[in-house]
């Protein structure tokens, strides 16, 4: 439907309205289906919530409005290279374009009062990563969020791009949840320098845990007293995060807060890596509901 409609719905704000952190700019939506907030650099969503649900996304209180720095909730998206950069771990953490600023393309609101915003971002292709590529956010705000991400190599020749939805959900007490749906699967273990186990039943997390599921399947619920449901299309890998107490305790915009997120992830990391041809693009989606 008409971009002007969605004008109605969609505000640009800042950090400094929303949580009184002056630092970044942000989209704020309002429909009678949800409310989300949007930074445009990283096209990060950091609020969701549903009408008549609890709030889908974590947003740490402690949070750093920074520009060039990912805020610590929501769903940073972690690309072209996801976690530690193995050829170069001297380079960011999960990639570059969640600190990257990104352009709003466009907003339409549907039909059926789902609005989509589409947000884009350009790598030219430099030292940080050689081969120049496109990428494509969609976000389709409703009762349900949908995700969906365009990913064009425009490299010269092939290129290997890992990434990941780097969700934040909250729960009451991380230490009293469990994560269905990734039992009998293989993981890395990634506080055990990756060493490879096998999850058996369903997932806890007692202290730190850093989990790299690959050939995951496509749906995880999140249980408690409102259950979050995940389901994706083309993301073969799951990983799941909580820091634990003792290294919470290091990271300034986590702390004390550790106990009231998970992060349970989609994308393509490690075996499942995208390679892309010149040209080549792929594409993924992510519906997460509670
Ligand atoms: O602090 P960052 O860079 O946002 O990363 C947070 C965590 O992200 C997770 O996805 C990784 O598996 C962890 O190893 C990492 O610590």
């Amino acid at each position: 439907m008409s971009e002007l409609q969605a004008k109605d719905t969609v505000r640009r704000t800042d950090s400094g309205e929303l949580y009184g952190k002056p630092g970044l700019e942000l989209i704020l939506v309002e429909t009678p289906l949800c409310r989300a907030v949007i930074a445009e650099q990283g096209a990060q969503l950091l609020e969701f919530q549903a009408a008549d649900r609890e709030p889908l996304l974590w947003l740490s209180p402690a949070a750093r409005f920074v520009e060039g720095r990912s805020v610590r909730g929501g769903i940073p998206l972690c690309l072209p290279w996801f976690g530690i950069n193995r050829a170069d771990p001297h380079k960011p953490k999960h990639g570059l374009v969640r600190t990257r600023p990104w352009s709003l393309a466009g907003s339409d609101l549907e039909a059926d009062g789902e609005l989509e915003l589409r947000f884009s971002f350009d790598h030219p292709g430099d030292e940080l990563f050689e081969a120049a590529f496109h990428c494509e956010v969609a976000m389709r705000l409703g009762r349900t969020l949908t995700l969906n991400l365009r990913l064009e190599n425009r490299g010269p020749g092939e290129a290997e791009y890992s990434w990941a939805w780097h969700s934040y959900f909250p729960v009451e007490n991380v230490r009293e949840i469990e994560v269905h749906g990734l039992e009998n699967t293989g993981y890395l273990d990634n506080t055990r320098q990756l060493q490879r186990a096998i999850q058996g039943g369903s997932l806890t997390f007692p202290g730190e845990v850093d989990r790299v599921f690959e050939n995951a399947a496509s749906h995880q619920r999140i249980v408690t007293d409102s259950p979050i449901s995940l389901t994706s299309e083309n993301c073969n890998s799951v990983v799941t995060w909580n820091p634990g107490g003792e290294l919470a305790a290091e990271m300034a915009d986590v702390g004390e807060h550790y106990r009231g997120f998970v992060c349970v992830e989609h994308g393509n990391a490690f075996a499942n890596s995208w390679r892309l041809a010149a040209g080549e693009s792929a594409k993924a989606t992510l519906y997460l509901r509670r």
